[in-house]
């Protein structure tokens, strides 16, 4: 059977902050593909690069040098017209859930769905109540975020992230700021949501405690890809070890 398209491909990716005698690399030689459907969570201390190679994957920062292509798409030169074309098949979600307080729930997301597509009110309304019933918020749509929980204040994040089927969610630090019960009921409902649609997540965390929802894990030290662990084989009492490939 041919394999699938990656996803993501990234080949000898560099990245430098600062300029002339000030500049710094941060991102060294970073190699590895995300395959569709795939829940790759990446851990490493603060400071070694996991949220600059994010926002690369992302579209939010140009490629200075190697080559990283979204769904065979090569990011390295590619305009501003073209990366704006890439976030729209990324869902982000963030540790603040980024809501926008003056729209309820249901609106928060409805704005989503209107920026990506020309679709009427009423579908688009339809659509975002849809998915936030699918997140377990169905009596909640026309809720304010700040009469939510801050567990359901990501959901709805989760729920406009996922709202117009992208390829890729990409997740930095999702249940920072969650209780354990909750990190842990955002990150089943992300890894089910994944599953049922095919979308392959892309996970930051320092959170130990949500890797088992991990196809792979990747470990980030000093700007350098120093571990990519598959075939995982976890159990929530002892940690996770990894098979030797
Ligand atoms: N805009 C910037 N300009 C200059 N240096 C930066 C910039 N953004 C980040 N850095 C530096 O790049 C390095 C990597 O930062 P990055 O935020 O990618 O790490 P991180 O692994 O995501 O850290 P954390 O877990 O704390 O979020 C750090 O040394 C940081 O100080």
């Amino acid at each position: 059977m041919p394999k699938k398209e990656a996803v993501i491909s990234i080949k000898h990716l560099n990245h430098y902050y600062g300029k002339g005698a000030l500049k710094k690399q941060i991102l060294f030689d970073i190699n590895f593909d995300i395959y569709p459907g795939e829940i790759v969570i990446m851990t490493g201390p603060s400071g070694s690069g996991k949220t600059t190679l994010l926002s690369l994957i992302g579209g939010l920062r140009s490629v200075q040098e190697g080559s990283l292509k979204f769904l065979g798409e090569e990011l390295y030169r590619a305009n501003q017209k073209r990366l704006v074309n890439i976030r729209r098949n990324i869902g982000f979600i963030f540790q603040a859930h980024n809501l926008l307080g003056f729209l309820t729930a249901r609106q928060n997301v409805q704005m989503a769905v209107e920026l990506n597509d020309r679709i009427s009110q009423v579908d688009a309304i339809a659509r975002s109540e849809g998915i936030l019933k699918s997140v377990g918020l169905g009596s909640r749509v026309n809720y304010f975020p700040d009469n939510l929980s801050g567990g359901q204040k990501q959901r709805v994040a989760i729920a406009r992230a996922l709202v117009n089927n992208p390829a890729m969610i990409l997740a930095d630090e999702p249940t920072a700021a969650l209780d354990r019960q909750s990190g842990r009921d955002v990150v089943e409902l992300m890894q089910r949501l994944a599953r049922e649609k095919g979308t392959s997540i892309l996970l930051v965390t320092h959170d130990n405690r949500i890797l088992d929802i991990a196809d792979r894990i990747i470990n980030m030290e000093d700007g350098v890809l120093a571990r990519d662990s598959q075939n995982i084989v976890l159990s929530r009492e002892s940690g996770f070890k990894t098979h030797t490939n």
